[in-house]
């Protein structure tokens, strides 16, 4: 294997998703490697939180592959009526493949962790119960063996786990708070601390700044950059504010309508007129 294959946490390969008639993803492939932070980035309904839904198991893409670490976690191609209704490209690249989808909670389970663009805490548990909740993700046993044959020393290493992880995301003084009493900087950095506490190797961020002033936005940089150091992560990012993606990611994919129009440094996006036209040109703030 050569070493580009090796160091690949990440690749879609000519995904298409199709809702009805609506082709919301149009063959989009790209690649993150190990130890990368890589943003997606586009105008508003250009594709991106659907690219993670078919990452995540909550949309099965109607064609395509998406491997992680070399191994495909999905496979599919148009089938049934979507055969006549395909509007993407590549619709007959797999069609002697036997289709592979796995559940969200499978995914996570496979190592990799996400937050949302509208923050999905539990909002009657506290901070503390928000992470170890988390953790639970990695047990061995099942919802019923968890509930009523608690192993003892699992959970509290479980416990001890769910409150370094506030530490270290800054939280452990609001441990006992109920998670949606806390401040909309706060809930994210909580988000970010449960995703944490599955033991990913990939985190995909979904807009993790949106609703964030400059001064919380910067911080939120060093946050991401410091936790992709500390856990050995590799991190996709969703993100409308472009002073971040610019400072904190190695590389940038841009979609537009469904469709990827440019991958680069930042340096090569920001020249880009494609780019340019496309999205910088709209102020998105
Ligand atoms: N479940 C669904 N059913 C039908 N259409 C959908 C569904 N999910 C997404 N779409 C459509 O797919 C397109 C892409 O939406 P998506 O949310 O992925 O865009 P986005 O780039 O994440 O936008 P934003 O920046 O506003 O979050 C949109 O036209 C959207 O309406």
């Amino acid at each position: 294997m050569s070493e580009a294959v090796n160091n690949s946490v990440l690749k879609m390969e000519n995904i298409t998703m199709q809702f009805g008639g609506v082709v919301a993803i149009n063959n989009l492939s790209l690649e993150v490697n190990q130890g990368e932070i890589v943003a997606l980035i586009g105008p508003n309904g250009a594709g991106k939180t659907t690219a993670f839904n078919c990452i995540t198991g909550v949309y099965e893409p109607t064609n395509g592959m998406v491997y992680f670490h070399g191994k495909p976690i999905v496979v599919n191609h148009p089938q049934g009526k979507m055969i006549k209704q395909y509007g993407g490209i590549n619709g007959d690249l797999y069609k002697d493949k036997k289709p592979v989808v796995h559940t969200p909670d499978k995914i996570t389970h496979m190592g990799i962790a996400r937050t949302f663009q509208n923050i999905r805490l539990f909002k009657s548990q506290t901070a503390f119960e928000n992470v170890l909740i988390g953790t639970h993700l990695r047990r061995t046993s099942n919802m019923l063996t968890a509930t009523f044959r608690i192993n003892a020393k699992e959970e509290k290493a479980n416990r001890e786990k769910a409150y370094r992880l506030l530490e270290i995301v800054g939280l452990a003084d609001v441990a006992n708070e109920l998670a949606t009493s806390l401040p909309y900087g706060k809930q994210r950095r909580l988000e970010i601390a449960r995703a944490l506490a599955t033991d990913p190797t990939l985190l995909l961020l979904d807009e993790p700044a949106a609703g964030m002033n400059p001064q919380e936005t910067d911080e939120l940089g060093e946050f991401i950059v410091d936790i992709k150091n500390r856990f050995n992560l590799t991190v996709f990012m969703i993100e409308h504010h472009m002073n971040l993606v610019m400072d904190i990611s190695d590389r940038i994919y841009v979609l537009d309508f469904g469709k990827q129009i440019a991958e680069g440094t930042p340096e090569e996006i920001q020249k880009n007129p494609v780019v340019i036209a496309a999205y910088l040109g709209v102020d998105e703030e």
